[in-house]
């Protein structure tokens, strides 16, 4: 890009997050070293792979060989590196809190890095880190190089997009040269550079996924209410949304809410909130409606069911959502774990999950089609919302299942229809 300086930079973590950071910043000009300690994503990602699967992202690394490279060495990844990008992942640790033991591994790999300008975390972590993380550098002899908050807010399966496209770039930073420079290492990105303090910035991170989690639960809630009192919550949240105070995102009722960041990012505020002495009850609430969203997916079959005990159940789709093979904290997992433990035998479909095998999954059967995962059951549930699903010849499904009961848990078919079918069909919040 014309007249931007081309800035160095070290991206540590070569997931989701540190994978489409550092090729997006190779795609705005700059050189870049992303290193792991995970031998196997590192040769794979050096042989030309992309160990994820994240639409657009390949052809970027491809485009981009020439200025980002990948290794495991420490000494490779400083070598000349002006900025330090933390992306490693922050799961939870077994209170709940955010476990930042990799965080602390690569600052502490920084210590000898006297000639950085400034490190840079983009992982997602409790409120009051990135000061803990400014007392660590200067205690390390890195006073003078900056500090800045970055979060990321990009969702799995459009990240790319969102990244070079983001309704905002959220910069916290006790230093304006350091915002400055994070700033301008963003030319090219199209969305508005937000700078504020630095536990603020952390703090925007949790709130918007708290908030995001909030309006899914909320309409869930709704949709449970709209199931005993007979409304549709499809037309409810139609015009729910379209109050441009409100607006018509996130309000899709479903099976639950998962993936790698809602669960643990809100528990993680949770908690965050309750070693302040404070309990959040809004945001508890809103953990709640979503535990109980699953389990009640897992009732309304038993109910028509009878039992569940012998039955044989599909799960058509396992990945926390569709256009992406992650499994983290999905749905599924506590549906196939509870449909096992009330006896029940499961027949797994889906075009991209790649779960271990371990349990639940070791004890269920994985269907290369959803008609074969069908085949002899006694009811299905729609897990995930994968387009393929509305492919399936469900007139012929019916008669391949042993009985043709379908829950639909992300309201994908019309109900008239699929009754129509024959299926004794049940969706969320709809009569
Ligand atoms: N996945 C997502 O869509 C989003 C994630 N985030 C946040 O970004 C952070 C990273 O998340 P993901 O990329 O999903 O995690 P991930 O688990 O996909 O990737 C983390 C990578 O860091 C590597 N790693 C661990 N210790 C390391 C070390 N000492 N040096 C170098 N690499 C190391 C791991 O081997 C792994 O490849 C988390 O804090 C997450 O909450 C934020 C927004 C979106
Ligand atoms: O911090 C993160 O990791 C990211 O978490 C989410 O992104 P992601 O988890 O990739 O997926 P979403 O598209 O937000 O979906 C999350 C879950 O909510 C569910 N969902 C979403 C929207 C909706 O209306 N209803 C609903 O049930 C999805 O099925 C899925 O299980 C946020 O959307 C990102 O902004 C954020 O950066």
């Amino acid at each position: 890009m014309v007249g931007k300086p081309e800035r160095h930079v070290a991206v540590f973590g070569a997931g989701y997050i540190g994978l489409v950071t550092g090729a997006c910043l190779a795609e705005l000009g700059h050189r870049v070293v992303v290193r792991d300690i995970d031998p196997d994503k590192v040769a794979l990602l050096r042989a030309g792979d992309v160990p994820i699967y994240e639409p657009g992202l390949g052809d970027l690394i491809a485009r981009n060989k020439e200025r980002l490279t990948f290794t495991l060495d420490l000494a490779e990844t400083l070598d000349g590196a002006e900025i330090a990008y933390v992306c490693v992942d922050t799961p939870p640790s077994p209170s709940g809190d955010a476990d930042l033991s990799r965080l602390w591994t690569v600052v502490k790999s920084l210590e000898g890095a006297a000639h950085l300008r400034a490190v840079v975390v983009k992982s997602t972590v409790p409120v009051g880190t990135g000061a803990r993380v400014r007392a660590a550098l200067d205690a390390a002899g890195l006073a003078h190089v900056g500090y800045a908050a970055n979060p990321e807010f990009t969702a799995e399966g459009r990240a790319v997009t969102d990244f070079l496209r983001p309704d905002r770039i959220v910069i916290g930073s006790a230093d304006e040269a350091t915002a400055a420079l994070i700033a301008e290492l963003h030319e090219g990105v199209e969305g508005p550079v937000v700078v504020m303090d630095v536990r603020s910035a952390e703090m925007v991170k949790l709130a918007s996924n708290a908030l995001l989690a909030t309006k899914i639960s909320f309409i869930n809630e709704i949709a449970t209410l709209c199931e005993k009192t007979g409304a549709d919550v499809e037309e409810v949240a139609r015009a729910v949304g379209l109050d441009h105070r409100l607006g018509p995102h996130f309000l899709r009722p479903g099976i639950g809410w998962g993936g790698s960041c809602f669960p643990k990012d809100s528990e993680a505020l949770r908690q965050l909130a309750s070693n302040t002495g404070y309990h959040l009850q809004l945001l508890s609430a809103v953990i709640d409606v979503n535990n109980l969203q699953k389990r009640r997916a897992v009732q309304k079959l038993h109910d028509e069911l009878g039992t569940l005990a012998g039955m044989r159940v599909a799960l058509l789709g396992l990945t926390f959502k569709p256009g992406t093979d992650d499994m983290r904290e999905a749905p599924s997992t506590v549906l196939a774990a509870r449909l096992l433990a009330e006896g029940a035998e499961v027949r797994c479909w889906d075009p991209m999950a790649r779960p271990a095998a371990v349990e639940p999954w070791s004890s269920t059967t994985r269907h290369p089609t959803p008609e074969l995962a069908l085949e002899g059951a006694d009811a299905a549930i729609v897990v995930t919302e994968w387009p393929q699903l509305k492919e399936v010849d469900w007139a012929g499904a019916a008669s391949v299942m042993r009985r043709p009961v379908l829950y639909d848990g992300r309201n994908l078919f019309d109900p008239a229809a699929m009754r129509e079918l024959g299926y004794t069909y049940m969706s969320v919040g709809r009569p």
